[in-house]
């Protein structure tokens, strides 16, 4: 899957840089430390994540791997023992996802120009044809984000029960979301709103967003169930 054949083989016009957020403790996973530290086919979670944006065909200028400040100990040593040629930048995260992307973009400091996508450490098998559409989308766009149509039926809440929902209306949303840098800074200097689940519901208010096909392999680590359909996924190749 990492070796998924890229559509332009053009180098990318605006520099590129990644911000990796694995700030989380994993508490739906209930393992005995974060999920993005977790083994995947002999490796950690992280790692595999971290791999594919490294990938030379993306020609990713920074990586910016966002984790929790009592974490950088453990990091460090899982990266020195599975990939010490791997070039990446530390930053502690903070409370919510919102604060820890705020911590990468901080660090991005001295940039002004490029496109930044914000990736999920925790999903850890997003095929790179993927993340070379999302940023090109954003290059277009502004802001570009990765999305599947729903495969179930979907049906909304209300007070007395329950209500069809026209599925085909809806996406499920993945990451990577990649940014113009200057308009996701200035997402971030907003106040934090309950309302924030990802990168998009920070920015949709300054600029539209524009949906790129995701992938339904593009699974993120969240319950046990998740590790085993990653293992699945990977298996198969
Ligand atoms: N304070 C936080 C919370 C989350 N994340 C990151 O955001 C991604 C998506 O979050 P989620 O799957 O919810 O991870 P956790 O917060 O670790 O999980 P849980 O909600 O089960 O505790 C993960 O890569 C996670 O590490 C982060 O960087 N900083
Ligand atoms: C950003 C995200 O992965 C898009 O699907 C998702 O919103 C993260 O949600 P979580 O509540 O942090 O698991």
């Amino acid at each position: 899957m990492l070796g998924t054949k890229l559509p332009s083989p053009q180098a990318p016009k605006s520099p590129r840089f990644a911000i990796i957020v694995a700030g989380g403790t994993g508490t739906r996973m209930g393992a005995d430390r974060p999920k993005q530290f977790l083994e995947l086919q002999g490796e950690p979670v992280l790692l595999h994540t971290l791999r594919r944006f490294a990938a030379p065909a993306l020609s990713v200028q920074r990586l910016v791997l966002v984790l929790p400040a009592d974490q950088l100990e453990v990091w460090q040593e899982l990266h020195a023992r599975y990939a010490p040629e791997l070039r990446h930048e530390v930053v502690t995260g903070g409370a919510t996802r919102w604060a820890s992307v705020r911590q990468g973009l901080l660090h991005l400091g001295a940039q002004t120009e490029g496109l930044v996508a914000v990736h999920d450490g925790v999903r850890p098998l997003t095929p790179l044809s993927v993340i070379e559409n999302t940023y090109a989308a954003a290059e277009q766009h502004g802001a570009a984000i990765a999305a599947v149509p729903p495969k179930d039926s979907v049906r909304g809440l209300s007070a007395t029960g329950s209500y069809a929902l026209d599925r085909s209306r809806l996406r499920l949303v993945q990451t990577p979301q990649c940014f113009e840098l200057g308009l996701l800074r200035r997402a971030y200097q907003m106040p934090e709103l309950p309302t924030f689940t990802d990168d998009a519901s920070v920015v949709e208010d300054l600029h539209p967003i524009q949906l790129v096909q995701g992938d339904y392999g593009n699974i993120k680590i969240t319950t046990p169930d998740d590790l085993l359909l990653a293992e699945a996924l990977l298996r198969r190749g």
